[in-house]
């Protein structure tokens, strides 16, 4: 029996046109002969809806949607269909309003909607928010020939199971696979529900998902998938989601072990996909195995182009606009903007003030013929004498400081949002994530933008993903549906040019200013937030670590204080397992502040 899985990207609340790519697929996967589609978590409405489940005319829409779909559906095929149900019992009982479900579409009908189990509520995930969690271990039963279809789905059953040509097929949702006591050392909830699914007897797990990606996730679900499959002796398929919704990004990546734990099947990363499995001798068969990006920066890069590239195409826009300083950041921003959107659609603009050195502009203008994307010029210095004269009486008396320094900032962030607006433009931001965490970016200055794309970059790594991107040319992205590679770009020795490597990173906001006046160097400044942030140590836990406690104190004392200009933030793409955005949740007025009892010994 031929089971497909569908690697969709779906728009959150576009249901017609989900439901339309959900048919394109079922289309071709009955055309090869499949007799179950699988789709991802709720792919119906896209992952995740957030709020909209809020409104019943979205839930009521979401239900027609769904039998329209099962209408349409070739008749070949069975179809599993991420939506939602509502929940009879809330009104009278109380509970949430709705389950997250998977509706088994067959002959034009809905036939049976299983419910989610587990509801992860944590980092960016806040399902116990809208749903109730599913009570039971469920399984549908389908036989192996379309002709001898009788039953296809019934509550779980303790007793002994059909023998073939009947196979039991056990239903999970994404989380409902993440509780393996075994495989975590731990439980986060007190049911497994595939262990759950064992006990029934069961031929074979799926699983509809929506996983976001962040660096090396891959690599753990695998494990997981690989671990539970050996477990239970038990076949999986998993089925994710890809494409980038608002600031998360999902990778696809769906994967199929067998019943030994074999990894028998892997969709492409970062694109849409539909492969073909076949279950056969009581066992998943080998199938198509796609490679994975082979390090880190090459997986940091295929997500980050493809969130920039969802996030403009789904919010309507075709051109981005990036102000081109010749420093590494917006370097990497026009690169990544290059390859999502085609250089034609990235306008740089370089906004030379008189505190910005000749190479500065040299720089961005290398960049921008490496890239070949268009650029303009627009020097600031007129507009900051204006400011200046405008100021002359009320700022008489006072220190040339922060105030004047940022006024270069802002004149930017204007200018930028003022060609966005003339020529429908997003503004993509460029401060990366040590930036971020410290509050070292002017706020309605260069936090102008409607999308961060390298927010939850660190300083070093958007030094090597400079490096990566120059190391392998070109050649290291002609994997991916290549904007760079399709447009005949110039090889260069250097696509990122050199100086922009090598020079040391300066807002050049004043004379001879550079980031290390200010801050730590970057390897220091991004090991301690790692530390801070990532693995949650306390400030002595960080110096016992051999970092100078002065430092480590100011840091900690930056990063809180730091939170009102977070908030303001544009939304940010999210590679790392914790991000500034929806799963970073922060007082603003807050006083409480730890630090290192070393450090006050000494003062
Ligand atoms: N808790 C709070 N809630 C709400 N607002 C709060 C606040 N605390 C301060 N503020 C406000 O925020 C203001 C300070 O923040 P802000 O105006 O952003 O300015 P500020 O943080 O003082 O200065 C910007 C810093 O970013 C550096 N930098 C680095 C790289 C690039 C760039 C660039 O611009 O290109 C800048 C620059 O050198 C400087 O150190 C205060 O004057 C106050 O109005
Ligand atoms: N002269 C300039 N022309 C155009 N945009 C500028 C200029 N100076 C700063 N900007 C904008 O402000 C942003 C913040 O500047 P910042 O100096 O932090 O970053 P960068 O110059 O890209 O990298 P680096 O920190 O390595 O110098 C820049 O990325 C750019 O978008
Ligand atoms: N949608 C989900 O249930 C996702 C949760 C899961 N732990 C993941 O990160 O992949």
């Amino acid at each position: 029996m031929k089971i497909a899985i569908a690697q969709l990207n779906p728009t959150i609340g576009d249901l017609a046109g989900n439901a339309q790519k959900i048919l394109a697929a079922a289309q071709q996967a009955a055309d090869q002969g499949a007799r179950l589609l699988l789709t991802p978590e709720l792919s119906l409405c896209g992952y995740p809806p957030r709020d909209l489940l809020m409104h019943p005319g979205f839930v009521a829409s979401m239900a027609k949607t769904l039998e329209q779909l099962a209408h349409d559906l070739p008749r070949s095929l069975i179809a599993l269909v991420g939506t939602v149900e509502l929940n009879p019992n809330s009104l009278l009982h109380g509970g949430k309003p709705l389950f997250n479900s998977m509706a088994l579409l067959e002959d034009g009908k809905i036939r049976h909607v299983f419910h989610k189990r587990l509801l992860p509520t944590y980092d960016v995930f806040d399902e116990d928010r809208y749903f109730e969690p599913g009570q039971q271990a469920n399984h549908f039963v389908l036989a192996l020939q379309k002709a001898e279809v009788t039953q296809t789905a019934f509550p779980p059953s303790p007793s002994p199971l059909s023998p073939p040509p009947f196979l039991h097929i056990g239903v999970t949702i994404c989380e409902d696979l993440w509780n393996d006591e075994e495989f975590w050392g731990k439980r986060s909830y007190t049911v497994n529900p595939i262990a759950d699914l064992a006990q029934q007897g069961v031929d074979l797990t799926i699983n509809l998902s929506a996983s976001p990606y962040t660096v090396g996730k891959q690599r753990l679900r695998e494990a997981m998938l690989k671990h539970s499959a050996t477990r239970f002796a038990q076949p999986v398929i998993y089925a994710n989601q890809v494409g980038g919704n608002d600031d998360l990004i999902f990778d696809g990546c769906s994967v199929a072990f067998n019943r030994q734990g074999d990894l028998v099947c892997r969709a492409r990363a970062f694109e849409t996909d539909l492969v073909l499995l076949e279950f056969r001798d009581g066992d998943l068969q080998p199938s198509v195995v796609n490679a994975v990006p082979d390090s880190d920066d090459a997986e940091i890069w295929a997500a980050l182009v493809l969130g920039v590239r969802d996030y403009a195409q789904k919010c309507g826009f075709s051109q981005v606009v990036i102000g081109l300083s010749g420093g590494i950041d917006s370097a990497l921003v026009a690169a990544i903007a290059v390859e999502a959107l085609g250089r034609e659609n990235v306008l740089g603009v370089l906004m030379p003030s008189t505190y910005s050195s000749d190479h500065s502009v040299k720089d961005a203008l290398a960049l921008a013929e490496n890239l070949g994307m268009r650029t303009e010029t627009l020097p600031i210095g007129n507009l900051m004498q204006s400011y200046d004269q405008t100021f002359i009486d009320l700022f008489a008396g006072t220190e040339f400081g922060l105030a004047e320094e940022n006024i270069q900032s802002r004149i930017r962030g204007n200018l930028l949002m003022a060609i966005s607006n003339k020529f429908g433009h997003l503004l993509l931001s460029t401060g990366n994530k040590s930036e971020m965490a410290v509050g070292y970016c002017t706020l309605y200055g260069d936090m102008n933008g409607g999308l961060a794309a390298i927010a939850d970059v660190p300083k070093t790594r958007v030094y090597s993903l400079c490096r990566w991107l120059n190391s392998h040319q070109l050649s290291a992205i002609s994997h991916q549906p290549s904007v760079l590679k399709t447009q005949n770009l110039k090889l260069k020795t250097e696509l990122i040019p050199n100086n922009i490597l090598t020079k040391p990173p300066s807002a050049e906001l004043k004379p001879g200013q550079v980031d290390q006046d200010s801050l730590p160097d970057y390897d220091t400044l991004d090991a301690i937030l790692s530390r801070l942030i990532h693995s949650h140590q306390t400030p002595d836990e960080i110096v016992a670590g051999g970092y100078d406690p002065q430092i480590v104190n100011m840091i900690v004392k930056l990063v809180t204080r730091a939170e009102f200009k977070r908030r303001q933030a544009p939304p940010g793409l999210k590679v790392t397992d914790r991000a500034f955005g929806t799963g970073w949740r922060m007082p603003i007025a807050n006083r409480w502040l730890p630090s290192a009892a070393s450090a006050m010994e000494k003062e």
